[in-house]
């Protein structure tokens, strides 16, 4: 008999049109994970940052025609992982479901359909290659609180992050070498050409409070760099899309492209945590920075594409889906270590080794 094994992709979702804005804001910003304040000021002050970032997002969501492309490409990512695991163990039946944090198809929409699916084991994989309590730990509770919901329990199995995992940096070292080949076609001889690593930012007290994001995103860099085995390449790692007044992580990549217009050296822009194309590539990156990089007449400004269903990333992801499956209950970080590099607190594998040192 074949086994079922339901994988459930993680990801942020994004509005599927001009009137889900509102919405899909207010529940970002009332996410205890996010908006770190007491309980009761919660639902109010979310609401009321919500309202306030509304017509901003509405007007990059406008560029895009009005909605997120997010639910689609990780759709289309969902069918490409079930072919490749298909042909990686055809006695089992792998079937992936999508769980979005903040819109459609919430995680109780995916966990009614994996209660449907029936299957004898559960794998949860962040479509987050870094591992943040904003992120992935956030979706592992909501999932959690959905299963709890509609009782479904099934022996699940978490994949933590896979920040410096060999194929997914090989895979992106490969869409960085053929960003690079076209940029210096296309750059007048002479001008340099500068790879900045942008990732999304995180506020500084985050960091502080033991969130292992920025650790993961500089072995990301190290990761594809490794891969690309270009000795002297100038790179170097940013932070975009800041929201809130805090101090967030830098430095930021306005700042860089700032830095590079200034010392007339031209850009490659890789996002490194993201593998899907969204507002925050096509619109701020695509168009936002670009603008601010030619306004202050920088020499070239090019960027390379998300990983998408990208078939060498698919693969990886595959093969990252079939070791978490294979391994303990819970997997954190492919950096070669069983342990969570740094502790961090709401890591499902701290918290399975904080549960069986309790036990002991
Ligand atoms: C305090 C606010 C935010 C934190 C912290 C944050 C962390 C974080 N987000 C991503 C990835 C994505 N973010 C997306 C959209 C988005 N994020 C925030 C705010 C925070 N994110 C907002 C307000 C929005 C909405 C868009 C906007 O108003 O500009 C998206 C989806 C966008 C889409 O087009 O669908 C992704 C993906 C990461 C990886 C991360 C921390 C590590
Ligand atoms: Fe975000
Ligand atoms: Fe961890």
């Amino acid at each position: 008999m074949t086994r079922r094994i339901a994988v459930v992709l993680f990801n942020l979702g994004g509005p599927d049109g001009p009137e889900a804005v509102r919405p899909f804001l207010v529940n970002l910003f009332t996410d205890p994970a996010i908006l770190r304040v007491p309980s009761f000021v919660r639902p109010w002050l979310g609401r009321l940052i919500a309202w306030r970032r509304t017509k901003a997002a509405r007007e990059n969501y406008d560029i895009l025609g009005g909605g997120s492309p997010l639910r689609e490409l990780t759709e289309q990512q969902a069918r490409a992982l079930e072919a490749a695991l298909a042909a990686k163990e055809p006695g089992s039946e792998y079937r992936c479901f999508v769980a979005m944090r903040y819109w459609h198809p919430f995680s109780d929409e995916a966990a009614r359909a994996v209660k449907a699916f029936d299957p004898a084991e559960v794998l949860l994989v962040p479509l987050y290659p870094q591992y943040s309590s904003t992120t992935t730990g956030s979706s592992i509770a909501a999932w959690h609180d959905a299963c709890a919901a509609i009782g479904l329990a099934r022996p699940t199995t978490t994949l933590c992050c896979f920040h410096s995992d060999a194929g997914f940096a090989g895979a992106t070292a490969r869409l960085v070498r053929e960003a690079q080949a076209k940029a210096r076609a296309a750059l007048p001889e002479g001008v340099k050409l500068r790879v900045l690593f942008s990732a999304h930012g995180l506020p500084e007290r985050i960091i502080k409070a033991g969130d292992p994001y920025q650790w993961q995103v500089e072995q990301t860099m190290a990761a594809v760099v490794g891969a690309m085995d270009e000795p002297g390449l100038d790179h170097v790692v940013c932070y975009q899309s800041r929201v809130t007044p805090q101090k967030w992580i830098g430095p930021s990549t306005e700042e860089e492209i700032r830095r590079a217009a200034a010392e007339k050296v031209a850009v490659l822009i890789c996002p490194i945590a993201f593998v899907s194309e969204h507002s925050e590539t096509l619109v701020e990156l695509d168009v936002e920075y670009r603008h601010i990089g030619e306004s202050l007449g920088i020499p070239g400004y090019f960027r390379v594409p998300a990983q998408n269903s990208d078939h060498a990333f698919i693969q990886s992801l595959a093969d990252l889906t079939r070791r978490a499956q294979h391994s303990a209950r819970t997997l954190c970080s492919f950096a070669g270590a069983r342990q969570c590099p740094r502790q961090h607190t709401d890591c499902p594998h701290a918290r399975a080794q904080s549960l069986a040192a309790k036990a002991a």
